[in-house]
């Protein structure tokens, strides 16, 4: 039996919901996200900002850091929501984290007004880096 459809708009709800927690005092830029586990579960992250700027985490790391915590690693979906007009996209470190998640999934990005960006992990990051390059690194070692 196929799992049910997505409810894209209960995650954009979930997703957009979450930025009011979002800790973002340097940017102002609050995200959220909102990912779908493929039990059905729905793990929520928004991001953390630090006074030491680089060490930002980002909405979708936390939303799939509560989800392996929780013992989850299998995913369907993830909604990003965030502030304006221009749906943003996961940035780098985002897309590799989620492609250590594999199969792929859809990701679709919601700006506070105006259109969603769908696009899925593989094709936001061709060519990820993945254990397999790891495996035989070591095997050459
Ligand atoms: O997809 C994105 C893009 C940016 N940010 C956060 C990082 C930082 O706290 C703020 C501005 O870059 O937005 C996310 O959480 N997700
Ligand atoms: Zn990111």
């Amino acid at each position: 039996m196929s799992p049910p459809a997505i409810d894209w708009d209960a995650l954009a709800r979930a997703a957009h919901d979450i930025r009011g927690r979002a800790y973002a005092p340097y940017s102002g830029f609050t995200v959220g996200a909102a990912l779908l586990a493929e039990d059905g579960r729905v793990f929520v992250g928004c991001n953390v900002e630090n006074a030491s700027y680089g060490l930002c985490l980002c909405a979708e790391r936390s939303a799939v850091a509560a989800a392996v915590a929780a013992g989850v690693k299998r995913f369907r979906a993830i909604a990003v929501a965030s502030p304006g007009d221009v749906a943003a996209t996961p940035c780098g470190m985002c897309r590799q984290v989620l492609a250590e998640f594999p199969p792929s999934f859809p990701v679709r990005c919601y700006p506070e007004r105006g259109a969603a960006i769908e696009s899925d992990v593989a094709s936001l990051l061709p060519g990820a880096f993945g254990p397999s390059v790891l495996e035989r690194g070591r095997a050459k070692a």
